[in-house]
């Protein structure tokens, strides 16, 4: 018997491969890397580095929102940029989605994403 119980947003994208949008394990949750799909046609948004956080935001929060939490529930999130000149507009983006104390996060850059998305970003959360 597998401990992983899958959490299905409707409200977000749908796996683009074989992952689940997020998993239970016990107390926490460990939610996929979401890419800026509007879940609505399942294609890649258009727009900038700003706008692709938001809808990335947008289907995390989905995601939580499937699992009974928010994003006030993130505990560490990943962030991948596939060129770091997106940092500064990343986080301007980022910090309006979260209040203080931000969870902890770690931002790389990698030489590409699903879909030549330009962020990704993955997040754990815990249930009180
Ligand atoms: C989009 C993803 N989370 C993936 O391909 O792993």
């Amino acid at each position: 018997m597998t401990n992983r119980q899958p959490v299905s947003a409707a409200d977000a994208p749908k796996a683009i491969g074989p992952y689940s949008q997020a998993i239970w394990s016990g107390q926490e949750l460990f939610c996929s890397g979401q890419t800026p799909i509007d879940p609505a046609t399942g294609k890649l948004i258009d727009g900038d580095v700003t706008a692709q956080t938001h809808r990335v935001f947008d289907n995390l929060a989905a995601v939580l929102v499937a699992a009974g939490l928010t994003l006030d529930h993130a505990i560490k999130c990943n962030v991948y940029l596939v060129d770091m000149a997106d940092f500064a507009a990343m986080n301007a983006a980022y910090q309006t989605r979260f209040s203080a104390p931000f969870p902890a996060r770690t931002t790389v850059a990698v030489a590409g994403l699903p879909l030549n998305a330009r962020v990704e970003i993955e997040l754990i959360a815990r249930r009180a």
